[in-house]
């Protein structure tokens, strides 16, 4: 199998601008809860502030605190969820996703490479504007650690997810050969991972890990995840050279929006499963 997860350092941003994201982060989180408040999710919504979309009775919550915003395209930002306060906030978020848009495009050429493809095999499906989210999570400390998670298990639904983590703090595992593997905190290197739509796109060659996170009774965490994606209205699908008799198309042709993907994912299913053909 293809790597699915790996460090990268040489990314060719700045450890000082990597600080400035985590400042942001940890104002905001710090601020007190009505002030936090003023950006609360709505009921059906994921963006904004707040903790997991409540659809059963029987659902377990992850052990976090999260901000949830559409960084791209610029036009599709919903502001009154952006924090005003720390007042640098929305500059800082813009220029680190201009950031790891060119991070996202290296990737993704990089991957098709790999696979002695037309370098720009996977960017074409984006249509003509990338999407991407930032997810800021943060882990207060838990009384129960072993009672609960920071995050249940689950595969992005992203083409690529490029994570900051913690400083210090490590929680991150991922689902290897069934057994739950430690992700390390490397300085200033962004970790990144494929998830369900390069999973589909490569007809299956990459694989969407599945990850989760663990909390402890003694240290915060913070991490801030950056999903990138081709715009949601675009439907995407196998490559067609990777499409072969050997290899038949494993996966339909699907819009994959963040609707379809939080309605399976908050009822414990993968949304990756409801693709296959
Ligand atoms: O906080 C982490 O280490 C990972 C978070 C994560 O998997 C996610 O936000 O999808
Ligand atoms: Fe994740």
């Amino acid at each position: 199998m293809m790597f699915d997860w790996f460090q990268a350092i040489n990314h060719g941003i700045d450890g000082s601008f990597l600080e400035k994201v985590r400042e942001i982060s940890k104002l905001f989180f710090k601020l007190p809860a009505d002030e936090k408040k003023k950006y609360l999710r709505e009921e059906n919504d994921v963006e904004g502030y707040g903790n997991d979309m409540v659809l059963s009775e029987n659902q377990t919550l992850d052990w976090t605190d999260r901000l949830y915003l559409t960084a791209l395209p610029q036009d599709q930002q919903r502001l009154q969820f952006w924090p005003q306060n720390p007042t640098n906030f929305r500059e800082i978020l813009d220029e680190y996703s201009s950031k790891i848009q060119l991070v996202n495009e290296v990737v993704l050429k990089a991957l098709a490479r790999s696979l002695n493809l037309e370098e720009d095999c996977f960017l074409n499906q984006y249509g003509t504007t990338a999407k991407m989210q930032a997810r800021f999570n943060y882990y207060p400390p838990c009384p129960w650690p072993e009672k609960v998670l920071g995050v249940k298990p689950h595969a992005d639904g992203s083409a690529i997810t490029v994570l900051l983590q913690d400083k210090e703090v490590e929680g991150l595992q991922l689902l290897k050969d069934d057994q739950w593997v430690g992700v390390p905190i490397v300085p200033d290197a962004l970790t990144i991972n494929v998830g369900d739509q390069i999973e589909i796109m490569s007809n299956g060659i990459f694989k969407s890990p599945v990850h989760r996170v663990f909390v402890n009774s003694k240290n915060e965490r913070m991490t801030l995840a950056m999903f990138c994606m081709p715009q949601t209205e675009k439907d995407i699908g196998p490559v067609d050279g990777l499409i072969t008799n050997e290899r038949p198309r494993l996966y339909k042709n699907v819009t994959f929006t963040l609707d379809f993907f939080f309605k399976n994912y908050q009822q414990g299913r993968r949304p990756i499963d409801a693709c296959r053909i």
